[in-house]
């Protein structure tokens, strides 16, 4: 669905069965101790963009995600989430395929009160060897790749994760930006 609205459709060269295709799954089951006690609310994950596809995320009745507001400009949102509500990220990966459409917002995990908070979020990704690039639909003359083609699993490999690298606001734009130079002409 999601590739269908940037132009990609079942029968335009395959891209939708291809990406399904090309596509794995990761579940994560996290637990984040509450601070108790008293104390303040704590960073239970830093801010960052995650490099799948899409996260689709669920929690028990404790709410913790926070989102940027306003692309950074504007502080933290905080849904509150009903233990059968399922909160759904983009990552680097689906705003790569299409070519800068799809936003990825900078997320983090706060903690408060007495009650641990626990979630469970299914990533897709590249399977390995795929290579990620702006889908064909989403790059003419008006709007020129703005990624070069990577490799999911080299780019994001977990070595190469370093909590830095994992804490770059714009993973993305560092590891696969085509970068256009302008030569200054002679006055
Ligand atoms: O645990 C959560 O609710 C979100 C975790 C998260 O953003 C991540 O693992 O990328
Ligand atoms: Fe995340």
């Amino acid at each position: 669905m999601v590739l269908e609205s940037v132009g990609a459709t079942a029968s335009s060269a395959g891209a939708v069965e291809a990406q399904a295709a090309a596509t794995a799954f990761k579940l994560r089951l996290s637990e984040y101790a509450a601070p108790g006690g008293g104390e303040d609310a704590r960073l239970g994950l830093p801010a960052h963009r995650d490099t799948s596809f899409l996260a689709v995320v669920t929690q028990n009745g404790v709410d913790g995600v926070e989102v940027e507001f306003g692309r950074g400009d504007g502080g933290w949102a905080r849904p509150t989430l009903s233990p059968s509500s399922f909160l759904v990220f983009s990552g680097d990966t689906l705003k790569a395929l299409t070519n800068g459409q799809v936003y990825n917002p900078l997320h983090r995990v706060v903690v408060s009160g007495d009650e641990a908070r626990y979630s469970a979020i299914l990533f897709s990704l590249p399977v390995d060897g795929a290579a990620v690039r702006p889908l064909d639909e989403t790059v003419d003359g008006d709007h020129p790749a703005m990624y070069r083609p990577f490799d999911y699993v080299f780019c994001y490999l977990p070595e190469n994760m370093t909590p830095e690298v994992m804490k770059h606001a714009h993973k993305l734009e560092a590891f696969a930006a085509v970068r256009t130079t302008t030569t200054a002409s002679a006055p």
